[in-house]
């Protein structure tokens, strides 16, 4: 039997949400490139090309935004549970835990893209309630009049955002809500190939996203470049980290072997926006972390991935640096359940081999004569 470490080079399902050229450093939704959606489309249009399959008309898109702004309120129980752990827990673990109850609290025997909608619209709302509570302000409630995107923000500072900032996070969101066959996907998959319930599959992702070699990375990406401080300090430090063993953060993918295209049009978003003097000093030591780390690892196929810019992205728009990965699980959200939706259509368990390495036929000695 051939070993797999990491399951490398495995197709587990066929699809028609995603396409990566790796080499070439493309991306396509539903045949669609990731570069024409993040110009000319937005976050709830992308949500329903994912979920339905199709571009939605305008009728279906404003039935499909209402639908989505409709479920935006959490409960109670909810609420208070981020109030309790907002100040002294991983945000990432408040989510897991939070959509969790979500799945208790779900008594319908509504269709996964349904129920999938509705923890989508309400994971803005419980990452903004970690932020205010740890500030010690006030919870703002949803506001259904706008869009996903406007109202994550308005959520979270209190006040409308800009178009261009709004247009920032939808852009960021929708380059988040699908990647292929990556860890946190694959774990969804594993728990919902046991014909369990959709809550417990996201649960599942979200707990692999939260490791520092998947999402984790945004946050680690950004600490990085606060680390460095300066300019002039790029060089020695990913000389020192790359010689000690360590990884550079927000470099290196599985599939890219080029720039992943996210990177890319992050780092154009944030190249051309106005940006205050602590964005911009940290903007900088990142292009020449990039510079840098591309002179050094990319001969090896290894480039900045999506986590590289996002971390900067995020930041830039207020949230605190541990939200990171939550704000990813907000968008993934859609291609997790997508895949689930998918595979369940011609559903096998998923249960791969272990080679055996051990020994066997060991006599068995009792407690006492050990
Ligand atoms: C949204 C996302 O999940 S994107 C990925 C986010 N994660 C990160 O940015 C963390 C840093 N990157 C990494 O750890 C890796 O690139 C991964 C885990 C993402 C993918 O790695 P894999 O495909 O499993 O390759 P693997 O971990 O085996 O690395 C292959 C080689 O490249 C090296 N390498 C890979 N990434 C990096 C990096 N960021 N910095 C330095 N070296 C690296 C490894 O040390 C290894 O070298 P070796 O062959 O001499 O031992
Ligand atoms: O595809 C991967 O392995 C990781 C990744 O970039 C993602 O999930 O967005």
């Amino acid at each position: 039997m051939e070993l797999r470490k990491g399951l490398e080079d495995i197709a587990i399902k066929e699809t028609s949400i995603t396409f990566i050229d790796g080499e070439l450093g493309r991306l396509y939704y539903r045949g669609y490139s990731i570069f024409d959606l993040a110009s000319f489309s937005n976050f709830e249009e992308v949500a329903y090309l994912i979920w339905y399959g199709k571009l939605p008309t305008r009728h279906e898109l404003d039935d499909f935004k209402s639908r989505l702004a409709e479920e935006r309120s959490i409960s109670d129980e909810i609420a208070s549970l981020v109030k309790r752990t907002a100040k002294t827990a991983n945000p990432m673990d408040v989510l897991r835990t939070s959509v969790s109850m979500m799945g208790l609290e779900d008594k319908d025997d509504g269709e996964l893209i349904t129920k999938s909608m509705k923890i989508t619209a309400k994971i803005p709302t419980i990452i903004s309630s970690i932020q205010r509570t740890r500030a010690n302000l006030d919870v703002i409630e949803p506001d259904p009049s706008l869009s996903h995107s406007e109202n994550f923000l308005y959520m979270l500072h209190g006040s409308k955002p800009s178009r261009e900032r709004s247009r920032m996070l939808d852009v960021g969101l929708m380059l988040h809500i699908d990647h292929e066959m990556n860890a946190s996907t694959m774990a969804c998959l594993v728990v919902a190939s046991t014909l369990s319930d959709i809550y417990s599959s996201i649960v599942a992702g979200i707990s692999a996203l939260k490791g520092p070699l998947h999402g984790g990375a945004n946050s680690e990406a950004l600490r990085q470049f606060m680390e460095i401080g300066s300019q002039e300090n790029v060089e020695k430090y990913v000389l020192n980290r790359l010689s000690s063993g360590q990884r550079l953060m927000g470099f290196g993918h599985r599939i890219y072997k080029s720039l992943d295209p996210r990177a890319k049009i992050i780092k154009d978003y944030l190249s051309k926006v106005s940006k205050d003097e602590e964005t911009q000093r940290l903007f900088d030591i990142a292009t020449k972390v990039e510079e840098i780390g591309i002179r050094i690892l990319g001969k090896r196929g290894i480039y900045p991935n999506v986590d590289f810019y996002s971390g900067l992205l995020f930041h830039f728009l207020g949230f605190d640096l541990d939200l990171f990965p939550t704000i990813f699980a907000s968008a993934r959200v859609i291609g997790w359940s997508a895949h689930v939706d998918e595979y369940l259509k011609d559903n096998k368990l998923i249960r791969p081999k272990a080679i055996y390495v051990g020994d066997l036929g060991k006599k068995y000695v009792p407690i006492d004569e050990r």
